[in-house]
């Protein structure tokens, strides 16, 4: 087997129903395709204080752990590496999000996710995202 790498995500959602998305930056792996907020976690590390510091640095957000809510995971298999990635919900945060590392970020309806190209651990996220936020 490649070797397996976790990846803590997060969906925040507006009081609107809509879902933020962040694009890859130039220069990294999958660039260009539109992501949920998150990344790797580190060693020592739980997924849950991964997504608060991944929050604060990418987005300049706060969130609180008990805001953090499981909703689904993806696993995938990719070239160099097999990908196990939680994603939680979060509904509640201060400050307000903003592309901090100069990644454009986007507000979505879950019934337009797809018009984004996504990496492909993503896609079967949608329909649970979908359920999740009736449009
Ligand atoms: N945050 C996030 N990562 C995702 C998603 N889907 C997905 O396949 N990934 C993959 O999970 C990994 C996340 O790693 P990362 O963002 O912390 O790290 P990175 O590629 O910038 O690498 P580096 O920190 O080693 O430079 C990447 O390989 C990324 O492509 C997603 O929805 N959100």
């Amino acid at each position: 087997m490649t070797r397996m790498v976790l990846v803590s995500a997060c969906a925040l959602v507006d009081p609107d129903g809509r879902i933020l998305l962040a694009q890859r930056p130039e220069g990294k792996a999958m660039a260009g395709l539109w992501e949920f907020p998150g990344g790797k976690v580190e060693k020592d590390e739980r997924p849950e204080e991964t997504l608060i510091r991944e929050l604060r640095e990418e987005l300049g957000i706060t969130v609180n752990e008990a805001c953090l809510a499981p909703l689904t995971f993806a696993s995938h298999t990719y070239e160099d590496f097999h990908l196990l990635m939680p994603l939680y919900v979060c509904r509640r945060w201060d400050g307000f999000p903003s592309g901090r590392e100069k990644q454009q970020i986007k507000w979505v309806r879950p019934n337009r996710l797809r018009d984004y190209p996504m990496p492909a651990a993503d896609e079967p996220l949608i329909p649970h995202l979908m359920d999740l936020v009736p449009s």
